[in-house]
C-alpha cells in the first residue's frame, strides 16, 4: 500500500497544467458504446477510474487503445453485456453501462454498485427512469438485470437532481424510439460534455446545462471526435492549496466559467483571483485568509466535491467558517483526520463548524475517499512536521500525477511504499 509524505512550510507559486475531467470522461468513455463506429477521445486523464472503465468496455468485447491522454474505442464487435461485481465495486460510475449496453443491446446485466464511504448512494433514479422508458428490471443477487426490445421515449421527471443518473438517462434515450424529457436535470457542466460528445456522433440533444432534457431518439450513431473538458474539481483544489499556503500559482487550461462558485468564495476568503480565456491565477501573497460559510447544492451551487478542501481553508484562516454539506449524508470523513492534526472543527448535524486554528501538527492519517484525501494533502502542506497519508488510492482514481504536479509548484511531497 502506498503512503504521501507531505512536509509542510511551501508556498506554492508557478504554473500547472489542469488535466481532462474525471467526472466527464467516464460517461463519454461509457457513452461510446452507444456507437458501432470508431471514436476518438481526447485530453483524457490518466486514472485508476479510466483504468477500469476501459477494463470494462474491453469485457464487453470493444477494442480500446489508450496512449498518452486519448482513447480510442472501436465499439463494434461488443457481445457480452455484464459487468461483474469485482469491477464495479471498485468504481460507481460504473453503473453508467447500463444506459447504453440497454439502449444498444436490448439488454444488461450490471452489479449494483454498494454505498461509499460518503454515503448510501442508491440507484433508484436511473432504475426508474430507464422503467419509464420500457425497461424491464429485475434486482436480484446484488444484479440489476434489464431488457428492453427497444426502449421507448418518455416524459421522466427527477425526483432529486442526479448527476449519473441524468447521464444515464440521457444516453439510453439517445437510441430509443420517440422524443424523451428528463426535467429536475442535473445541470453540471459534465453532463454539457457528455451532450456534446453524443451530439457529435449525430444524436439530438438540446437543452443540456438546463434542468430540462430533450432527446430525440436516433436509430444509430456514426463515429466522432471529443476532447474533454478541463477538471473544474481538480483545478479547485490547486486553487485552494494555493490560497491556504500563501502562494500564488496559475492552473492552465482551466475553464473560469465551470467554476464561478468556487472563485467567488476564494475571493470572499480573501485571494485575489483573475482569469483568462483559459487559466486561473490565485494570488494570496501577502494576504489575510479569512474564513467563509459555504452550502454544498447542485450545480451552478457549490459543488460538493469541494467541501473537503474549504474545510482545510476554513481551519487555516482566521474566524468562524461553516460548511454545511447537503448532498451526501456522511460526507465529513475528513474531520476526525483533520482534528487530529489540531484542526477545530466541531460536527452539529451536516455542518462543520470550523475555527481558526493557529498551527496544525503533522500526524499519521487516513483517506477514506477521494476528496477527503485531497483535503488531507493540502492540510499537510500547511502544517508543521511531514505528515503521513495513508491509503492513497483513493486520491489516484481522481488526480492525475498529484504529486508531481506538487512538486513542480514547491511542494514537498513524496509516494513512498508503506513499510
Ligand atoms: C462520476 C461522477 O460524476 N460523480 C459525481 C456525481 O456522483 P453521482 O452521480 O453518484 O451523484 P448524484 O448526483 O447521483 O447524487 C446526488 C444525491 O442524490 C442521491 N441519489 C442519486 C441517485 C439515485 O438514484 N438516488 C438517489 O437518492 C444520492 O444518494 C445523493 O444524495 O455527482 C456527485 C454530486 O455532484 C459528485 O459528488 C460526484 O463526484
Ligand atoms: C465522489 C466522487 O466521485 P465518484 O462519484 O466517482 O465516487 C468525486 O469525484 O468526488
Amino acid at each position: 500500500m502506498q503512503q504521501f509524505l507531505v512536509t509542510g512550510g511551501q508556498a506554492l507559486h508557478g504554473e500547472v497544467v489542469i488535466s481532462g475531467a474525471k467526472n466527464a470522461a467516464l460517461p463519454i468513455l461509457f457513452a461510446s458504446l452507444l456507437s458501432e463506429k470508431p471514436t476518438t477521445i481526447s485530453n483524457v486523464p490518466r486514472l485508476k477510474d479510466i483504468e477500469t472503465t476501459v477494463k470494462l468496455l474491453q469485457l464487453f468485447g470493444a477494442d480500446v487503445q489508450f496512449s498518452n491522454n486519448q482513447v480510442q474505442v472501436d465499439a463494434g464487435n461488443v457481445n457480452n453485456q455484464f459487468a461483474p461485481y469485482e469491477l464495479v465495486k471498485t468504481m460507481r460510475a460504473s453503473i453508467l453501462a447500463l444506459g447504453p449496453l440497454l439502449s444498444r443491446f436490448g439488454q444488461a446485466e450490471v452489479s449494483l454498485p454498494g454505498g461509499c464511504a460518503i454515503g448510501a448512494r442508491p440507484v433508484n433514479l436511473h432504475i426508474d427512469g430507464l422503467r419509464k422508458m420500457g425497461a424491464d428490471i429485475v434486482v436480484e443477487n446484488g444484479y440489476i438485470k434489464a431488457t428492453a426490445s427497444r426502449l421507448k421515449g418518455a416524459h421522466i421527471i427527477m425526483d432529486m437532481v442526479s448527476v449519473t443518473g441524468t447521464e444515464n438517462l440521457m444516453m439510453a434515450a439517445v437510441l430509443a424510439d420517440g422524443v424523451t424529457t428528463i426535467d429536475n436535470a442535473a445541470r453540471e457542466p459534465e453532463v454539457v460534455d457528455l451532450a456534446v460528445y453524443l451530439n457529435t456522433m449525430g444524436a439530438k440533444i438540446r437543452g443540456a446545462g438546463t434542468d430540462s432534457i430533450v432527446i430525440e431518439g436516433v436509430p444509430a450513431l456514426h463515429g466522432g471526435v471529443h476532447s474533454v473538458l478541463p477538471d473544474r474539481i481538480e483545478t479547485g483544489t490547486f486553487l485552494v492549496a494555493a490560497a491556504v499556503t500563501g502562494g500564488d500559482i496559475t492552473c492552465c487550461s482551466a475553464d473560469a466559467a465551470e467554476l464561478e462558485v468556487v472563485l467567488e468564495k476564494l475571493r470572499e476568503a480573501g485571494a485575489e483571483v483573475t482569469t483568462g480565456s483559459d487559466w486561473i491565477r490565485v494570488n494570496m501573497t501577502g494576504r489575510k485568509l479569512k474564513a467563509v460559510n459555504i452550502k454544498t447544492v447542485p450545480h451552478p451551487g457549490f459543488p460538493t466535491d469541494m467541501q473537503a478542501q474549504f474545510t482545510v481553508l476554513n481551519v487555516v484562516a482566521e474566524g468562524v467558517g461553516m460548511i454545511t454539506e447537503t448532498i451526501f449524508e456522511n460526507r465529513f470523513m475528513h474531520v476526525p483526520e483533520l482534528q487530529r492534526m489540531g484542526a477545530k472543527i466541531s460536527l452539529e448535524g451536516n455542518t462543520a463548524v470550523c475555527q481558526h486554528t493557529d498551527k496544525l501538527t503533522s500526524a499519521q492519517v487516513m483517506a477514506t475517499d477521494l476528496r477527503a484525501s485531497a483535503s488531507l494533502v493540502i492540510a499537510g502542506l500547511v502544517a508543521q512536521g511531514t505528515t503521513v497519508v495513508d491509503r492513497i488510492y483513493h486520491i489516484d482514481r481522481g488526480y492525475e500525477q498529484i504529486e508531481h504536479k506538487l512538486k513542480k509548484l514547491g511542494a514537498s511531497i513524496e509516494r513512498v511504499n508503506a513499510a
